[in-house]
């Protein structure tokens, strides 16, 4: 049995407490590992670390050096490939050929991108004369924020903790990550990358543990942590805020989202189907990205709801590394039950089930893992639970339009406000729409296609704030002005 320790300073602890919980394995349900909670002195351990760790060498360092350094993770990152592909695997049951395409390849990828941010961002500067007839230069610096705590949620564990400690660390700061209780494995191991390139100790901190009165509460709350950047559920981010407030920390917060897609009758078919199939199904619903809501010209209603079903029905679950394995389980039983509920609820209100709508007959071996149906629904208003909730499970609601602004309005009509993908050969229509259309991220004829450099987040409850390239500096760095006169 594997066990998760914090990493503190560069050193894997226990705890005082002698608390842990486990670790499970959601395709069969099986304990894989425990995990140590950390209680307040480890967070304040960790928290000391990395403020000590500031004034230490990684303090002193060039960027040059920073992002030599940072390129030896990502390479040490790629040498331990398949170490991160099992651990990631292990916590998640997510299938081989999606984790090895993505998770892993952008955990490394998110390292070296921000390197180049930072040596090539440029600091504005003036110059002004002084009533006195002499010359004055403004210029800004741009200085780390300090202690950064990096709250992460479980359905793109490593990626999405590395898209944050990433930037972080190429700005300069010291960071302390509290990943999902859900899936401790590739931030704890990330601990042994940081340790075989030489990086200073403190600079990258893990504690281990759950949100309210744990180890997510105690970092969050801590007075010597600068900023909190979070990626998780919108309730979760408000309560982070609240905690935030005390000490008056700046906040990231990439939250939920209730996205839509919006499929015109003259869109390129197979590309349309071939991409709601990843939107609404890949890595069994559970991309913040991903799509819930399809809205479709009624001309092309049936067919599109007849190959979608198609595919859904095609998508084989079974264990990761199996070949034809397309879908994984759900993180967990508890999310499971969330979203067996939430099908409930669906036919309780009366839609009409396409596909899918409980739990695959699965193997013997399997059948204590967290498995759920690719789901379709039609016939639903749009006040229904499931057109309006956030699902995070692999499941969409397909509805007719017979205008463009009828679509927008009810693709508006929504809390959140993360990404919405339109399919059409009209471009002048897509942009149009994408102007209007309330989100941070708006695809024409794609899907979860990223360009690291652009700005990432949401609009509405979906999010406050933006990273991402150079919008990432705005979070990880303090920009201050110097004046001098000569
Ligand atoms: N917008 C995005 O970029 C994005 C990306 C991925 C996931 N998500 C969202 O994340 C959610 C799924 O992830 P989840 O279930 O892990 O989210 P979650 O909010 O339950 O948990 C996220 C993290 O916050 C911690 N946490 C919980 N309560 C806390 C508290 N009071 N104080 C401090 N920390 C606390 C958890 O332990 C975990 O590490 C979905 O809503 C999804 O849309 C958003
Ligand atoms: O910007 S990305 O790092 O590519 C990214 C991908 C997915 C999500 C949501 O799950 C967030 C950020």
């Amino acid at each position: 049995m594997k066990e998760f320790l914090n990493f503190i300073n560069g050193e894997y602890v226990k705890n005082v407490s002698g608390k842990m919980f486990d670790d499970i394995n959601p395709v069969n349900g099986q304990v894989i590992g425990k995990i140590y909670e950390a209680g307040r002195p480890e967070v304040d351990a960790a928290v000391a670390a990395a403020k000590a760790a500031l004034k230490g060498d990684w303090g002193r360092i060039s960027v040059v050096e920073r992002a030599k350094l940072l390129d030896a993770v990502a390479g040490e990152i790629n040498r331990r490939f398949d170490d991160f592909l099992q651990a990631e695997i292990a916590d998640t049951g997510k299938p081989a050929s999606l984790a090895s395409h993505i998770d892993i390849p952008r955990g490394a990828a998110n390292f070296q991108i921000f390197i180049d941010t930072i040596k090539s961002t440029a600091t504005e500067s003036f110059n002004m004369r002084t009533p006195d007839g002499k010359t004055a230069l403004s210029y800004g610096v741009r200085v780390p924020r300090g202690v950064i705590a990096v709250v992460c949620p479980w359905n793109l564990p490593l990626l999405l903790m590395t898209w944050k400690v990433g930037p972080a660390l190429a700005c300069g700061n010291t960071v302390v990550v509290k990943p999902s209780e859900e899936t401790p494995a590739t931030a704890t191991l990330l601990g042994e990358v940081m340790n075989a390139v030489g990086m200073p100790k403190g600079v990258y901190n893990v504690v281990h543990g759950f949100g309210p009165d744990s180890a997510g509460a105690f970092l969050t709350s801590h007075p010597d942590v600068n900023g909190i950047t979070f990626t998780g559920e919108t309730r979760t981010g408000s309560a982070i805020m609240k905690a935030a407030a005390d000490g008056v920390r700046p906040v990231s917060l990439e939250m939920g989202g209730k996205n839509a897609a919006v499929v015109f009758a003259d869109c390129d078919f197979q590309v349309t189907i071939d991409t709601l199939t990843r939107s609404c199904f890949e890595n069994a619903g559970q991309v913040c990205l991903g799509t819930e809501r399809v809205y479709v010209e009624r001309p092309i209603f049936e067919k599109v709801v007849a190959a979608l079903k198609e595919r859904a029905e095609s998508m084989k679950p079974g264990l990761p590394f199996e070949k034809d394995t397309k879908i994984g389980p759900v993180i967990s039983k508890e999310h499971q039950e969330k979203v067996l509920g939430l099908y409930k609820s669906a036919k309780d209100e009366g839609a009409t089930i396409v596909t899918g709508g409980g739990v695959p007959d699965m193997p013997e071996e399997l059948k204590g893992g967290s498995w759920v149906q690719p789901t379709i629904w039609t016939g639903l208003p749009e006040t229904a639970t499931v057109v309006t909730e956030e699902i995070f499970g692999p499941c969409c609601h397909i509805s007719p339009f017979d205008s463009e602004e009828e679509v927008l309005g009810k693709v508006n009509a929504n809390r959140y406000g993360l990404a919405t993908a339109i399919f059409t050969q009209d471009i002048s229509r897509a942009n149009r729409l994408a102007h209007q259309i309330e989100v941070g991220l708006c695809w024409i004829n794609a899907w979860f296609l990223r360009d690291l450099r652009t700005p990432f987040g949401g609009s509405k409850q979906s999010g406050i704030g933006r990273e991402g390239g150079v919008h990432s500096l705005e979070f990880y760095t303090e920009l201050r002005n110097v004046m001098v006169k000569f």
